[in-house]
């Protein structure tokens, strides 16, 4: 049986959405009051997990998924062992350093050396920081990052940028993009090689289905 994992949180109604189009129904995850965390679709045809975001392609890697959808984001920052298949066009937001409006810094090259930098995005973070040849110090947090230049803990953060609001609203400019992120598809290298379960046809439906959604 084909075994897909899906992300809790701002991916998964696109998620859901994609694997409809392929004839996999999955909109149980999309009850609030539901809590099982593994179903089947209504054809007995695939089963899928519901897991928190970072942990979709740790399911893949160690193969108890074929499938899996993450954003490049979460690929970036893990380099999980995976087999990348899919642009999927969904979740598009960008990862970008920010400081706040009233600092002097305009770019992450203004900032001192040996400041501090927070994120939930720390091999990113490390990985941009190392090369501009700039040294900082990354403070890990797991959310609401922009509170680090706000209280004064960090000059700046590598964040997710979306619509921007969020900085906005905080008081904080966008001063540098480190790269820009989608949903994607992944599957577990073995399984894509031996093609079990059929998974070539899978891939090729979700694939037609994302360019007519396009
Ligand atoms: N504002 C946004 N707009 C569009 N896509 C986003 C936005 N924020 C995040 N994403 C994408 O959706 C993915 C999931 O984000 P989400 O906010 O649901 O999870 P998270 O808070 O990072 O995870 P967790 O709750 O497990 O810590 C991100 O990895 C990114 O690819
Ligand atoms: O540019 P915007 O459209 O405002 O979106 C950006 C926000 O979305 C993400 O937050 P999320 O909701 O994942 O919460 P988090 O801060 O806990 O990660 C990201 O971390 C930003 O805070």
């Amino acid at each position: 049986m084909l075994t897909v994992v899906l992300p809790k949180g701002a991916l998964l109604p696109d998620s859901i959405r994609l694997l409809k189009a392929v004839g996999l129904d999955f909109s149980v995850f999309l009850d609030p009051a539901n809590r099982l965390l593994q179903i089947t679709d209504p054809t007995g045809t695939a089963k899928a997990f519901l897991v928190r975001n970072y942990d979709v392609p740790v399911y893949v890697e160690y193969g108890q998924a074929q499938l899996g959808i993450i954003g490049y984001d979460v690929l970036r920052e893990k380099v999980p062992q995976v087999a990348h298949l899919a642009d999927l066009g969904f979740g598009k937001c960008r990862m970008s350093v920010a400081v706040k409006q009233s600092s002097p810094y305009r770019s992450a090259l203004d900032l001192p050396l040996y400041g501090r930098v927070a994120s939930k995005f720390v091999h990113c973070s490390r990985e941009y920081f190392d090369s501009l040849d700039l040294p900082v110090e990354i403070v890990p947090l797991y959310g609401s990052v922009e509170l680090g230049p706000i209280t004064g803990m960090s000059e700046a953060i590598v964040d997710l940028v979306a619509t921007g609001t969020t900085l906005r609203e905080n008081g904080l400019i966008e001063t540098d993009v480190l790269f820009e992120s989608t949903a994607r598809l992944i599957a577990h290298p073995l399984s894509y090689r031996l093609n079990t379960d059929s998974l070539s046809e899978w891939i090729e439906k979700l694939r037609s289905a994302v360019a007519i959604a396009a």
